[in-house]
């Protein structure tokens, strides 16, 4: 068995459920935001394809924009998912909603980024219907929470909780769902969280999950790099990643998808 069955068939047992039909388990989403044209981002799939081994592709999902999920999914072979939705379908211009991104092959949605929030005005409220549509198409979303300021912890956990709770009242108990903390100040850092922090945040929200039925994944986010998830597993009841700038470097990302694949 590899070490990644090992870490699945862990995950699983904690969830004792499956996301798109396997076991629940660890999970790195790689955002490309809006740095990388269609070119540009050919060329760095055939780069994950190059450096990075198919075993170690299982728990990977690049979120692209629109125009770029029809290539990234053909070329990676491996899941891919949208940056953003709509809830619904209709006349929306401009907007592309759940459903159009099930069939586009999407499996996973993030909603609420905190650059949705900051830039374009979304809340908790509208993150929590996004995470509904996503289910209802059957995406799981990859919701963003996480406090806009430094907190201490236990502030921040309680603010990540209370963004969590808005999100479970609209989603369906059974359906998965994977929660991003990534706190505002963290993101595009030197640094980011320390493990107590994290810790303390993913505990919290851990109590919330377990109050549910579905699959419920807890990834942390903002200046991640090589060693950040031994670091934060040592503290906390963490699933995987949100990585951001690391992930555009190939062989940065190999190693790692290598660490979050195998770090018990
Ligand atoms: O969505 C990704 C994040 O915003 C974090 O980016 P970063 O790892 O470059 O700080």
């Amino acid at each position: 068995m590899s070490s990644l069955e090992e870490n699945a068939d862990e995950v699983g047992a904690r969830s004792a459920e499956t996301v798109h039909g396997r076991p629940a388990r660890r999970l790195v989403c790689v955002s490309a935001k809006a740095h990388l044209g269609i070119e540009r981002t050919e060329r760095w799939i055939d780069g994950i394809r190059r450096d990075v081994d198919p075993e170690l592709r299982r728990i990977l999902t690049l979120l692209v924009p629109f125009p770029l999920l029809g290539t990234t999914s053909a070329k990676l072979g491996a899941s891919c998912g949208a940056q953003d939705l709509w809830p619904e379908a209709g006349a929306y211009t401009g907007e592309v909603p759940a459903d159009m991104l099930a069939e586009a092959g999407c499996h996973y949605c993030m909603v609420g980024h905190s650059e949705r929030r900051t830039l374009f005005g979304e809340d908790d409220r509208s993150t929590a219907r996004k995470a509904l549509a996503a289910t209802t198409a059957g995406i799981t979303p990859i919701v963003c929470i996480g406090e806009e300021q430094r907190l201490n912890p236990v502030s921040a956990a309680a603010r990540a909780a209370e963004q969590a709770v808005s999100t479970l009242e609209s989603v369906p108990r059974t359906s998965p769902v994977a929660f991003l903390y990534e706190p505002r100040w963290a993101i595009g850092a030197e640094s980011g969280a320390t493990p107590e922090h994290v810790g303390t945040v993913l505990d919290e929200l851990r109590r919330v999950a377990d109050a549910r039925d579905g699959a419920t994944m807890l990834l942390y986010g903002g200046a991640v790099f090589p060693g950040t998830f031994r670091a934060l597993r040592a503290e906390a009841p963490i699933d995987g990643l949100g990585v951001g700038r690391s992930g555009r470097d190939t062989a940065v990302l190999r190693d790692i998808l290598d660490e979050v694949a195998t770090c018990a």
